[in-house]
Formats: structure tokens, C-alpha cells, sequence
């Protein structure tokens, strides 16, 4: 479904240049539900812009759906943004008409588009994100986890093919966080939709079967989980443990010209700087790679 490949993001202002993403790579599978984590300006929301088409790229390639989103015209990115997008931003106020009730705003973008079966196809989705019962509540009436709700429904409206989420999570308590991620996961599974979230929240990652880090405006490492969560959960009668946790794996990533991200823990233990040199040897007995680090690193 998404497929960057060495993909730069240069933001230019009069005197400075910020490199926000510098040669990142990423697949995502069509059907996928995946989070992206990382520390404050590694490059996550830019990540999500140029996913999302509302920034272009500098350099590399980026197709989503087939698309080669570096070839697009205007044209091209509206009817994306349109058609195969949808987003959920933290303050999701950008989305919502405070003074319609939570049907009509979820009708609202299938109206712009001109879509038949708008009531019934907006009632599903209230349905879906667990809001029934309040459809005809005006969003100003509603709480901040409620307003998120809605705003999810608002982005499934035109059937998108891609979900993209902006730390949906980050302002919500925790118990509301756990059932926002119900939601997305029920919407990947009944609607088969492409999910990418973006968060600061490890405790959400936990429940995510691919977490990628991006360090640096590139994916340094992934963590994936061995089993499915749903598979846990049978397996342990719905009682978390913490057997939990070691159901995951963390995977470095090579890039595709077999660069690595060394961890920054394991760096900081070795006593290794970046810039610095070291020792590589192949280990035939393990079928493995060791690093030593060398006198002058
Ligand atoms: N419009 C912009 N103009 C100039 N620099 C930018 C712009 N947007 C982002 N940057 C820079 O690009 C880098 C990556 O920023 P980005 O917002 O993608 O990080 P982030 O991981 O989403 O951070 P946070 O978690 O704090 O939102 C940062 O150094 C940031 O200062």
C-alpha cells in the first residue's frame, strides 16, 4: 500500500534548512495496522504530511495505492486527499463543525462529494466508533474523546483507503486511549482499511502488532509482535500479563543499501560516538554479524 524509498524532506526557510526526513525507507501492506513512534522532531508529522499529500517531498519515491505521489500534479493531490486519504489529527477541530450535531458531520464531507445513501452510510459509521446513541447531539454537547469519535467517522466517510492518525490519542485519558485504539482496529478489520497511526503513547504501541522508530528523519528500528494481539488475548482468557510485553520483538532496520541504526543504548554501553569507526565480523557459527568498537571510534 505504501512504499517509501529513500524519501528526503527539506523544509527552507530564508536563511536555514531543516532536513526533516534524510533518506527514509518504509513498506507498509495494504490491509496493515501499524504505529509510528519516535522522539520530538525525528520526523513523524512530516512523515504523515507527505503520506497524507498535504506536503510534497524533496527527493526519493513515494507511491501509496500505486500512486507516485512525486509525479502528482495539484489536481492529483486534491482528488488523493479526496479519494484515498483520511485523517485524524490530535486537535481534531479542523474537522469539525462545532455547531452541527455528530450525523451531520459526519455527512458533511460525503456531501461535498456528492455521494448518495449519506444518512445510512453516516449512521454506520457512529455505530461503528461506539456513538450511536448521540447522533443527534451537536459536537459542542460532546466530551474531547467523544469529538475524536466523530472525527474518526468524518475520516472513514469516502471510504479512504489509507487512515492516517496524528497522535489521536494525545489529549484523551487513558481509558478513552484504549478505546480509540479499539476503534481503529475494528475499523482495519471490518473495512480492511490501510492504518497509520503516529504516537508519543508507548502503552498504545504495546497493543500494535509493527511499531516503527524513526530517529533522525529515518526508521532505525521496528518492533514487532511474534503473535497477534487478538491470538494473546484468546490464549490468555482477555487477562494481560507480562507475558505481554516479551511477545515482542525489536528489530533494527538495514536501509536498502545495507545501512543500520545502531540502538543508542547499545552505542552509549560500547562507548561508540556516531562518526566513530568500528569493528565488523561475520560469525559463520551463529550466522551472525558482531561489532566491536575500534581504538579510534
Ligand atoms: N514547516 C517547517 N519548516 C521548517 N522546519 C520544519 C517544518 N516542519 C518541521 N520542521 C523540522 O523538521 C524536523 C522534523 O519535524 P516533525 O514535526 O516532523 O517531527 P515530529 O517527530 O513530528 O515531532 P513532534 O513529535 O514534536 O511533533 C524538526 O527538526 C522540525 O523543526
Amino acid at each position: 500500500m505504501i512504499r517509501c524509498e529513500n524519501l528526503v524532506k527539506i523544509y527552507k526557510t530564508s536563511d536555514v534548512e531543516a532536513v526533516a526526513l534524510q533518506g527514509l525507507d518504509l513498506d507498509v501492506k495494504k490491509g496493515e495496522l501499524m504505529a509510528i513512534v519516535g522522539n520530538s522532531g525525528s520526523g513523524k508529522s512530516t512523515l504523515l504530511n507527505m503520506l497524507g499529500g498535504l506536503d510534497r517531498p524533496s527527493a526519493g519515491s513515494l507511491t501509496v495505492d500505486g500512486k507516485d505521489l512525486l509525479k502528482f500534479t495539484d489536481k492529483d493531490y486534491m482528488e488523493y486527499k479526496r479519494d484515498t486519504v483520511g485523517f485524524v489529527w490530535q486537535n481534531n477541530a479542523r474537522n469539525l463543525v462545532p455547531y452541527l450535531t455528530a450525523v451531520q458531520n459526519v455527512e458533511l464531507p460525503m456531501l461535498l462529494k456528492g455521494r448518495k445513501g449519506r444518512r445510512e452510510r453516516a449512521l454506520e459509521l457512529l455505530k461503528k466508533v461506539g456513538l450511536e446513541k448521540r447522533k443527534n447531539s451537536r459536537l459542542d454537547q460532546m466530551s474531547g474523546g467523544e469529538q475524536q469519535r466523530v472525527a474518526i467517522a468524518i475520516a472513514m466517510a469516502n471510504d479512504p483507503k489509507l487512515l492516517l492518525a496524528d497522535e489521536p490519542t494525545g489529549s484523551v485519558d487513558t481509558k478513552t486511549s484504549a478505546m480509540i485504539l479499539d476503534i481503529f482496529k475494528e475499523l482495519n478489520r471490518s473495512e480492511g482499511v490501510t492504518v497509520v497511526i503516529v504516537t508519543h503513547d508507548l502503552k498504545l504501541a504495546d497493543h500494535i502488532d509493527r511499531v516503527v522508530a524513526i530517529r533522525d528523519g529515518r526508521t532505525s528500528s521496528e518492533i514487532i509482535r511474534k503473535k497477534s494481539y487478538r491470538e494473546d488475548l484468546d490464549e490468555m482468557g482477555e487477562v494481560i500479563t507480562k507475558e505481554e510485553e516479551a511477545s515482542h520483538e525489536e528489530l533494527a532496520v538495514l536501509d536498502r543499501s545495507g545501512r543500520l541504526q545502531l540502538p543508542k543504548d547499545y552505542m552509549q554501553s560500547l562507548g561508540i560516538k556516531g562518526g566513530g569507526k568500528v569493528r565488523v565480523e561475520l560469525d559463520e557459527e551463529r550466522g551472525g554479524i558482531i561489532l566491536f568498537p575500534s581504538e579510534d571510534s
